[in-house]
């Protein structure tokens, strides 16, 4: 029946259909996967606090500070002879934020800025930051151990060949290294140093960001396991010294020392969901195989022995990965377990730090303080919720955003199917099949090169993105019925199983190949429409899903996501389209828009895209 369907073209004209917000704010009401995110993007995620603007009050003004002129004492008249004078940063910075105003002011985003869903980092600061990492080439230029260095290609980036850092990865390695301040690096390998670092690492979807902070920690705990070695050899050397010189003293018996490493972490990295434990555990493990420390990953899809047997090892761990909820119940029974902690990364921090997960994070933060180095959170997107949190608690965080930060990539592609027109009616399960089709018959066509044109024509990964849980599994049923191979993916889905069905769509090195589940509804129905004669789209593979798969998942393999229901925020517009187009790859975004969806800001996220804007 599809196939005699007259094909749409995915990038038709949209009518312009603005929702009241009466309209808007009852279909959000429906349902909890429906709930809008009440995640706001903040519109300074570059700029310093108040209090640091305080603290630099009493330094002296630069030259092109507007009140350089004032005041002064002596004629500073410029040479003739010079070179006609370039012009600073903060002018170029001020030249740009009049051209964006402008630009704004002559009708740019107006049902994003109505939405406020997401924020703007200066252009200027954009372009400064661009000038700064572009004399940034290779890893080699990082001075991270050699070791390290070595590790990356073989083992992190699983030999990817000609590699360079990202620009998150350019931004954040020297300065989580103490780079550009010696003083601080001498301090980080000071055991004594009381002081604890923070930073904002702020960056595009897919950029790299797990290895930006990684490669520091790592590099700081061999740092640190090199210097206690050499004190611990001074000591049995002072030790045997004494031994010698008091021989008529009673020998005391060797005191038992406990393992000190058993159960004590010294790096923690928190992420919102077991998926992106083993995500981010398997990038860690894969490291610690050659740079040589103990990885252990655990969240509550492991059993209590298998999580009590890692974290407890009597080898000792020395970096974990976990989820908040699992840590802080952990803590609550064994403080203990936060008392080595050097480094607490808290990866989406946005998610973390959020009305559901901030309680425990702040309770693991809280428990950890005492120890700690450094604090690291990281996120592609920056509610204004959080950057005000940020703002109160940390108002000293270091803020490393990227030029592309809230931008989608214009490598990313976005279509539209109008749902209300012919021959779809207002049939959204229909478009979404048919367009499912279309992509089935034409993916290969878009493929890079020969191999992963090879790869694409073997199996096609597609990701369907829905508002409400209970859509999963209706739409599932109903594209099996046309012959598609889907999959449903939500919170009700057994936590070892939803690992499995999501590492079909990540890189394949990951993958461990969700094994055929004879009990699973998708399943059966799939069998049924073999049985009854529908003819399948052949090596495509369908995932529908709500926002449990849109944050961090690493889904490499997909290169088209079909966005069902348009997202209720900018912010989950990223990262819906944030799952595609990953590390320079190409992708495209298809969006459906029926009746009473809010069609301007489709319309503005699209043109933000092509242009390569933030969406602001
Ligand atoms: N320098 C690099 N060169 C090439 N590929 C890289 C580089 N750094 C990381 N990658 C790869 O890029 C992909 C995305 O990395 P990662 O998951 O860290 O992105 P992210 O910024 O955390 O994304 P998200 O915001 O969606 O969580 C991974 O497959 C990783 O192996």
């Amino acid at each position: 029946m599809l196939r005699s369907l007259p094909s749409l073209c995915l990038f038709c004209e949209l009518r312009t259909t603005v929702r009241t917000p009466w309209q808007q704010t009852r279909s959000m009401a429906q349902g909890r996967d429906r709930r809008p995110s009440r995640m706001v993007l903040s519109p300074s995620v570059a700029k310093p606090s108040k209090e640091r603007e305080e603290r630099d009050k009493g330094r002296p003004k630069s030259r092109n500070s507007p009140w350089a002129a004032v005041n002064q004492t002596e004629v500073h008249a410029r040479d003739a002879r010079n070179a006609p004078r370039q012009r600073s940063s903060a002018e170029l910075k001020r030249s740009t934020q009049g051209k964006e105003t402008k630009k704004k002011d002559d009708g740019g985003y107006k049902a994003l800025k109505m939405q406020q869903s997401l924020s703007t980092v200066s252009y200027g600061a954009r372009a400064a930051t661009k000038d700064k990492i572009s004399t940034i080439e290779g890893f080699s230029t990082f001075e991270l151990l050699p070791v390290i260095q070595d590790s990356i290609n073989p083992q992190a980036l699983k030999s990817l060949g000609d590699i360079s850092p990202t620009p998150i990865q350019k931004l954040a390695i020297p300065a989580l290294l103490g780079h550009q301040d010696k003083k601080r690096r001498r301090s980080a390998e000071e055991p004594s140093s009381k002081e604890m670092e923070q930073f904002l690492l702020a960056a595009e979807t897919g950029s790299g960001k797990t290895l930006a902070y990684l490669l520091p920690a790592i590099d700081a705990l061999k740092r640190v396991e090199a210097t206690e070695a050499e004190r611990t050899e001074r000591d049995e050397v002072q030790q045997q010294e004494k031994k010698a010189t008091s021989l008529f003293e009673l020998a005391s018996p060797e005191a038992h020392v406990p393992d000190q490493d058993t159960g004590r972490p010294k790096i923690i990295i928190l992420v919102p969901t077991a998926e992106l434990v083993d995500q981010v555990g398997e990038l860690a493990k894969s490291l610690s195989h050659t740079v040589k420390y103990r990885a252990a990953l655990i969240s509550s899809a492991y059993t209590g022995v298998v999580i009590r047997n890692r974290l407890f090892s009597p080898k000792g761990i020395d970096l974990l990965v976990s989820t908040p909820h699992l840590l802080a119940s952990i803590t609550k029974a064994d403080p203990n377990v936060l008392s080595r902690v050097t480094h607490l990364i808290v990866d989406e921090a946005d998610s973390l730090f959020d009305r559901s997960f901030s309680p425990l994070t702040c309770e693991i933060l809280d428990r950890a303080t005492p120890s700690l180095k450094q604090l690291v959170l990281c996120s592609a997107t920056i509610p204004k919720r959080l950057d005000s949190y940020l703002r109160e608690r940390f108002p000293n965080i270091r803020r490393l955003a990227t030029p592309n930060l809230h931008a989608i990539p214009r490598r990313v592609q976005l279509g539209i199917v109008d749902v209300e027109k012919e021959p779809y009616q207002g049939n959204k399960d229909l478009a979404c099949a048919d367009t499912i089709w279309l992509i089935g018959k034409s993916a290969a066509e878009h493929s890079d090169d020969a191999d992963e044109q090879a790869d694409w024509q073997r199996t096609k990964r597609i990701i369907v993105f829905v508002n409400e849980r209970e859509k999963t599994i209706e739409l599932t049923d109903y594209l099996i019925t046309k012959g598609i191979d889907a999959t449903a993916l939500n919170r009700d889905v057994d936590l070892r199983k939803q690992g499995e069905i999501l590492s079909s769509f990540t890189d394949s090195s990951l993958s461990k190949k969700a094994k055929p589940d004879d009990d699973d509804k998708s399943s059966m129905n799939r069998k049924e429409a073999r049985k009854q004669g529908i003819k399948m789209l052949p090596n495509t593979k369908v995932l529908v899903v709500t926002d449990l798969a849109s944050r961090g998942i690493d889904t490499t393999a997909v290169r088209h996501v079909v966005l069902y229901d348009v997202p209720h925020t900018t912010i989950d517009f990223i990262h819906r389209l944030g799952r595609t187009g990953r590390m320079g790859r190409r992708g495209r975004g298809i969006v459906l828009v029926g009746k009473g969806d809010r069609r301007d800001v489709v319309k503005e996220v699209r043109e933000g895209m092509f242009k390569g804007q933030a969406l602001i």
